[in-house]
């Protein structure tokens, strides 16, 4: 999983996690976060997802962390905002509109760079990346935010063995290993398999998505 891997996927155009609209999970969940709709939220490994948008006209500053700069000019294009890009040490940087999106290796990520973040969104981000990984995104993501921090953590659990990832499966135990310290709270659980007949088709036989409430 790493940079190649991911460019790849898209310049082929292989994006099947992008979604054509916005994650009504976010929607329902992310009024469960204390906050007053101000704050800045990061949005790590956004991809070119419409939630971005979603989070930007509940009236939050948007700071999104993607590899791929052909998915920041896609977002930009396809919702035209004539974001204004500048180079900020290793990231190139897409400004405008209310959105701040950093375009580089989110593992190189400095804490002044989130200093403004209250709250993070993270949707097929933590799964899209294998074990050793999660653990090292998980301690970059804790060592860099600001005290006080929240999170909308969307997460997928199914048999590992019987599909490799990405989506890899994180389990709840994994979770609360992970935020080991943080207050956690399962705010939605639900066996999705129906509504993915691929998984169904490799022979998965659950698959339970579940959403987190996560505070430091
Ligand atoms: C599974 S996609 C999810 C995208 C988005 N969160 C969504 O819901 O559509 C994972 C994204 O993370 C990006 N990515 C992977 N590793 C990254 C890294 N180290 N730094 C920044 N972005 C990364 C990939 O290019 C890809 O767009």
């Amino acid at each position: 999983m790493d940079a190649t891997f991911w460019q790849e996927r898209w310049q082929r155009g292989e994006i099947g996690f992008h979604k054509a609209s916005i994650n009504p999970l976010l929607q329902q969940w992310w009024p469960r976060l204390s906050l007053s709709g101000t704050e800045s939220v990061l949005v790590p490994l956004c991809g070119k997802s419409l939630d971005l948008l979603w989070l930007r006209q509940a009236g939050h500053p948007v700071i999104g962390v993607e590899l791929a700069r052909s998915a920041l000019e896609a977002f930009d294009a396809e919702h035209q905002l004539a974001l204004e890009w500048t180079q900020q040490g290793d990231f190139s940087v897409a400004r405008g509109a209310g959105f701040e999106l950093l375009c580089g290796d989110y593992f190189a990520l400095q804490a002044e760079q989130l200093a403004a973040v209250s709250a993070v969104y993270d949707r097929a981000a933590l799964i899209a990346l294998p074990p050793s990984m999660r653990e090292r995104y998980v301690a970059q993501l804790r060592s860099l935010l600001p005290d006080g921090w929240q999170m909308l953590l969307v997460t997928l659990d199914y048999p590992q063995e019987q599909r490799p990832g990405p989506p890899f499966s994180v389990p709840d135990a994994e979770v609360r290993a992970l935020y080991q310290g943080c207050q956690i709270e399962v705010l939605d659980e639900q066996d999705v398999l129906a509504d993915h007949a691929v998984f169904a088709s490799q022979g998965m036989q659950s698959l339970v998505e579940r959403v987190y409430l996560i505070s430091a």
